[in-house]
């Protein structure tokens, strides 16, 4: 919030370093830099980005936010998303699980389509409160389009990385498709001294997640690890990481990292926490499985890890909305129900 002056991150606290990645220089075609993009990609799933082009555009996203979470919640629930699978529009907290014992989330969530920002004034999908449409075309669509304009380079970059033939994973995330790309600002009230988790465990659905926060509280549990550590909020840097369906499509080379988000630690626990996260997903139509047949490269990733997840058996759609849907706690009847709202993330960290 403008003006006032937050508690630091504190040091003493268990934190993942994070490579930063420079994408001025990645864009540039700088190899070094595309280099430590690749590392990161295929090892922890996880980087910091500076020089991305959506900088100015954050605090007013977050403005939007503001306005959006401080409208009675009535107004709000005319927006609501749904508990049939869908995302666009408004999440009240406590809608989703965080963990296998059945607590809810405290995270309000307002999610807005790709398609909708694009498009608006024309409704593709859904409508949203005024304070998003006040801003949809002075911020909204902006935003939308600097974050596709980076994820769409760093997706040019992995398709040669990962020998595909040129345009593959563009044609697969083409924005003329309608998709579940989205663009959420998230809101977890302060509560001093908790350490219940806010959002649970979970891999992300999709492709690339394009993410700004000013205080901690997201924690990453990275492959080869067992313990969770916070990922520490860097002023001017938003944090990157893959998803599940780049995951599927590479065979497994693209990492796509468990995390979650407690309250922020320690003093910064007495303040609201907001965090606005750009989502890109594949078109609907897309069938999520390893490209074999487009790579040896992947083909090869796929042989030598056979007990992996390598089809999804579900288009993007089917998987976002199975996902999203068994993740509402009003429909989870059972075990069965929560690992049906998993991804491709190994069950050690369900809880
Ligand atoms: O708020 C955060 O830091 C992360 C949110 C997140 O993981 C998500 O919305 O998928
Ligand atoms: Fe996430």
């Amino acid at each position: 919030m403008p003006g006032i002056v937050l508690p630091p991150f504190p040091d003493d606290v268990p934190t993942q370093p994070l490579v930063i990645v420079d994408y001025g220089l990645v864009k540039a075609g700088d190899e070094a830099e595309i280099e430590t993009l690749w590392q990161a990609a295929t090892v922890k799933g996880f980087w910091y980005m500076k020089n991305h082009g959506a900088d100015d555009l954050i605090e007013p996203m977050f403005e939007m936010g503001r306005e959006t979470m401080a409208l009675p919640l009535e107004d709000k629930m005319n927006y609501w998303q749904g508990n049939s699978g869908g995302s666009f529009g408004y999440k009240a907290a406590g809608a989703t699980t965080v963990d296998l014992t059945g607590s809810k989330d405290n995270a309000e969530m307002i999610n807005i389509s790709k398609d909708d920002a694009i498009s608006y004034p024309q409704k593709v999908h859904t409508g949203y409160p005024e304070p998003v449409n006040a801003r949809m075309e002075s911020t909204v669509k902006p935003f939308v389009q600097a974050c596709m304009s980076a994820n769409d380079t760093i997706l040019e970059i992995f398709n040669k990385r990962l020998g595909l033939p040129a345009g593959t994973l563009a044609r697969l995330h083409s924005l003329e498709e309608p998709s579940f790309s989205e663009a959420r600002c998230i809101k977890v009230p302060a509560s001093p001294g908790s350490t219940k988790i806010a959002v649970g465990a979970h891999t992300d659905f999709g492709s690339l997640s394009f993410l700004a926060n000013g205080l901690g509280g997201l924690q990453v549990l990275l492959p080869g690890q067992d313990d969770w550590r916070y990922v520490k909020p860097l002023p001017g840097h938003v944090i990157c990481n893959v998803g599940d369906a780049l995951n599927l499509f590479s065979g497994g080379i693209l990492k796509s990292s468990v995390h979650r988000v407690l309250p922020p630690p320690l003093a910064q626990s007495y303040y609201d926490r907001w965090s606005l996260v750009f989502f890109t997903r594949p078109g609907n139509s897309v069938h999520l499985k390893a490209l074999v047949d487009q790579s040896e490269t992947i083909a090869q990733a796929v042989k030598d890890a056979p007990d992996a997840m390598h089809d999804a058996n579900a288009t993007a759609f089917e998987w976002f909305q199975r996902r999203q849907a068994k993740w509402r706690a009003s429909n989870q009847k059972g075990l069965e129900d929560y690992l049906a709202s998993r991804g491709t993330e190994h069950t050690k960290a369900l809880v």
